[in-house]
């Protein structure tokens, strides 16, 4: 039984909040979109996929209480939440993907003279619910192609040792992970010899959030300092790096957690290959490279405290970029629901994202 960091039922929502991880559990309630702003703006909800589906499920919440009687009303209210929704975390795209969705399947039940504001209403509802049930089969499907991937290139029968970076797993997602996925499906099959992960400073979601799934699952891991990877892949033959994405440009640069670019830099010098592992929903066809990906600064506090303790001398100026951009030719694989690509292979994904999009409620 894996973590459960979002509980939605019947138009009731609670996120459990992440920043007391892992001293406290603790579930927020939320009540709308407002809430649902606040949890993704201080990371309290913190993952690419995570931070859409508590976006969108917060919509629902809202919606789901008022009455409307005119179509319009309803449309209009949609459009400008899900774009408020969208400011709450710049440079994961998943959010943004949502909402480009579900303003176009809004529009198209707005079209649709034989449906009423109601039966408008309770559609859209019902078609933010589907994607709850649709990330965790999605990750299933990543889990299971990165194992796959992974295991092509040892011999039979013999355990891996991975690495990852960040937290990819239930606390990210809807349930299961992506790079985390991946992880758990080895360890399933009884092919996982360790996970290393790394503490992710400044923020630790792995000294926090993964090393909190990985003891919850019984999982073999190992934590390391962000600058002992180097030193880990001389000494520690890594099968792989595995580690999520917040936006895949269309070439297939990859934005992800600050410190993956230089994993990937590692990794190619010790021949280590290097997977990024995300739902077809996290590529962005839209942007060409990954110089073009707004890359989010969080507030100096988060590297000089911890806890509300100054690690930090007072003074001091800091540069705290949360993401940086690992460039394609870096990058072995992208594991997604529908396979492992090379990111010169992105292109022919392009049709396969639009299958997914129909397989969304019709437009
Ligand atoms: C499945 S989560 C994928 C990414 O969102 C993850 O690797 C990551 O970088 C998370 O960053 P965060 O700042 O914690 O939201």
């Amino acid at each position: 039984m894996t973590l459960q960091a979002i509980k939605y039922e019947n138009g009731t929502l609670e996120v459990l909040d992440q920043l007391l991880l892992p001293k406290e559990s603790k579930y927020i309630p939320i009540l709308g979109v407002e809430d649902g702003w606040k949890v993704i703006n201080k990371m309290q909800v913190r993952g690419a996929p995570a931070i859409a589906i508590v976006g969108c499920l917060s919509l629902a919440v809202e919606i789901s209480k008022e009455e409307f009687e005119k179509k319009k009303a309803l449309r209009r209210e949609v459009e400008g939440k899900l774009n408020y929704l969208i400011s709450a975390r710049p440079t994961a795209v998943n959010m943004k993907q949502a909402a480009d969705h579900l303003i176009s399947y809004i529009n198209s039940l707005d079209n649709d003279e034989s449906i009423s504001a109601q039966e408008m209403q309770a559609r859209f509802v019902a078609a933010i619910e589907a994607m709850l049930e649709k990330d965790i089969s999605d990750n299933r499907s990543i889990g299971e192609f990165g194992a796959k991937a992974i295991l092509n290139n040892v011999t039979d029968g013999e355990q891996v040792r991975i690495l990852t970076h960040c937290n990819t797993g239930s606390l990210a997602t809807a349930y299961f992970g992506t790079a985390l996925g991946v992880v758990r499906c080895l360890h399933s099959a009884s092919r996982l010899e360790n996970c290393y992960f790394t503490e992710t400073r400044p923020y630790n979601q792995g000294a926090r959030l993964t090393a909190y799934e990985l003891v919850h699952d019984k999982i073999p891991s190992t934590l390391v300092c962000d600058s002992t990877v180097a030193y880990l892949m001389k000494t520690a033959q890594i099968n792989a790096v595995v580690v999520g994405a917040d936006r895949v440009a269309a070439n297939g640069d990859t934005a992800n957690k600050i410190g993956t670019y230089q994993i990937a830099v590692v990794a190619k010098h010790h021949e280590v290959p290097f997977y990024v592992a995300a739902p077809l929903t996290s590529i962005d066809f839209s942007v060409n490279t990954g110089d073009n990906i707004v890359i989010e600064e969080r507030p100096q506090v988060e590297m000089t405290h911890i806890n509300n303790i100054r690690i930090a001398s007072p003074g001091v100026t800091c540069w705290n970029p949360a993401f940086d951009v690992t460039p394609a030719r870096l990058i072995t694989g992208i594991i997604t629901e529908k396979g492992v690509f090379r990111p010169s292979e992105l292109s022919t994904l392009q049709s396969q994202l639009q299958d997914h999009k129909n397989s969304l409620p019709q437009l």
